[in-house]
């Protein structure tokens, strides 16, 4: 891994070093609107094509029905259906807890104003498949679609080398009451569900993480549908210093690293004696992993950032604005205050990004390449609308009246005012 020293940096080398760009967006950028287009023009077929070529079958039916899913769910490993199981009710009760019901509020004597939330009724979820099937992203935006109220759930995800969806997913499937698992992946399944096909009805918003492909997709579907968040490549920064124990950071940069070539796992450290020793742990522990070819390669994209002291280590991390960061020394407490950017935080050196992942309960669709600056993870916020309410009684509309009269006339607008006034003189 290239060290880098946070102070002799300049502005520019930093912007950089923050930057997620690859030499081939450009590219994935081309084929995400040839493929969004083949979608939108010729629907099922686009997308029965698309398999073929990307995932290598032939489908007979574009998705599998809920009895199949329920059949193929019975092939579930006791062990792992009751972590699933451990995993949903720890996520549920997370999720469920962000479920509040907001004050009226009386702005002026007679004039009350609140918001009340809806479900959005038609949702896509996106359950990626390509380099590892991830029935933990379903129980991740299953669990608040439900809790949330979402009418219609489409799920797509891309269809594993029988044809199907593995016990997991079917699982996660059946736990959910989920009707259909479309098997599509890819920008072709947010292309599907952005503008619909015969099979694959069109939502209203799309959710989930996914590749490079998938990730465009939906920056490119905006025009149509809303998306949660650009939700790409895993990233982690680890911000460590002298507390941190070398064998668990190295343990954590390698987790998001086996994700995929493109993910980055930043180490920002106080002492380059730290640094040598996490770095010998990587190259250690990177040999017995069995994705070591795809976790070399992502290492290969990363860094290390040498900084002064924790707080600088956080002014970096705050501009990098990682998806997960973790605090790897016992001081973690007194640096919370300092962050302002960042997708889901791991406290202390007993908490592994990997807990977050899959069953703490907080949710793992996170945002990256630095849109942690302005986006949230997904939340039961994230499957709701909140719409705004008043009520003008006689007392409000006499104490209000005068205002808006004044606010029209300034603004050339006689019929807003003329909205007040006709009332108001009925009441006189
Ligand atoms: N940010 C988050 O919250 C979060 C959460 C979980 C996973 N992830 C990320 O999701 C990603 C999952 O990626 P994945 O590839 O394993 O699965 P994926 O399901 O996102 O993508 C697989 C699909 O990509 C398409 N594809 C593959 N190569 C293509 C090409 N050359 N041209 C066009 N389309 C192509 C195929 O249709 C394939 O079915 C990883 O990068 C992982 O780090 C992010
Ligand atoms: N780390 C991923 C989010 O970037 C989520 C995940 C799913 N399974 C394992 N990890
Ligand atoms: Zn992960």
């Amino acid at each position: 891994m290239k060290i880098y020293n946070f102070k002799d940096l300049t502005q520019q080398e930093l912007k950089k070093l923050c930057s997620r760009s690859i030499s081939d967006d450009n590219l994935v950028k081309s084929r995400t609107e040839e493929i969004i287009n083949n979608v939108k023009s010729n629907g099922d077929n686009a997308l029965l094509s698309y398999a073929q070529q990307f995932d290598n079958i032939e489908l007979s039916s574009l998705f599998i029905d809920k009895n199949e899913l329920a059949k193929i769910a019975k092939q579930i490993p006791s062990s792992v259906k009751s972590a699933i199981d451990t995993a949903y009710q720890n996520i549920h009760t997370f999720h469920a807890s962000q479920l509040k019901q907001e004050d009226k509020v009386e702005t002026m004597p007679g004039v009350t104003c609140w918001r009340e939330a809806r479900a959005i009724e038609r949702v896509g979820l996106y359950i990626p498949g390509g380099t590892a099937v991830l029935p933990s992203t379903f129980l991740m935006l299953g669990i608040p679609a439900k809790i949330a109220g979402c009418k219609e759930i489409v799920v797509c995800s891309p269809p594993q080398q029988d044809g199907k969806v593995n016990c997991y997913i079917a699982y996660v499937a059946t736990l959910l009451n989920i009707e259909k698992v479309y098997l599509v992946g890819g920008a072709q399944a947010v292309a599907a569900m952005a503008y619909g096909t015969e099979s694959i009805p069109q939502v209203y918003k799309i959710f989930g993480p996914g590749n490079r492909y998938v990730t465009e997709a939906k920056k490119q579907v905006q025009n149509s549908v809303a998306i949660d968040m650009p939700a790409g490549p895993s990233e982690v920064l680890v911000l460590a210093d002298d507390t941190a124990i070398p064998s668990y950071v190295a343990a954590d940069l390698l987790a998001q690293a086996e994700h995929g070539t493109d993910s980055q796992s930043i180490l920002t450290v106080t002492s380059n004696d730290t640094a040598n020793k996490i770095i010998q742990e990587v190259e250690t522990q990177l040999l017995a992993l069995p994705r070591k070819d795809i976790a070399t390669a992502a290492i290969a994209n990363s860094y290390v950032m040498l900084v002064d002291d924790l707080s600088q280590g956080m002014e970096f991390s705050n501009l990098y604005a990682p998806e997960h960061l973790i605090l790897a020394t016992e001081k973690h407490e007194v640096l919370i205050p300092l962050i302002s950017n960042a997708g889901s935080v791991f406290l202390g050196n007993l908490t592994p990004e990997s807990a977050g992942d899959y069953a703490s309960g907080t949710n793992h669709t996170l945002p990256t390449s630095a849109f942690a600056k302005a986006y949230s993870g997904v939340s039961i916020d994230t499957f709701i609308k909140k719409i705004t309410f008043q009520h003008l009684s006689v007392n409000g509309l006499k104490n209000i009246s005068n205002t808006v009269e004044i606010l029209a006339e300034a603004e050339g607008l006689q019929a807003h005012k003329n909205a007040v006034s006709i009332r108001l003189k009925e009441l006189s």
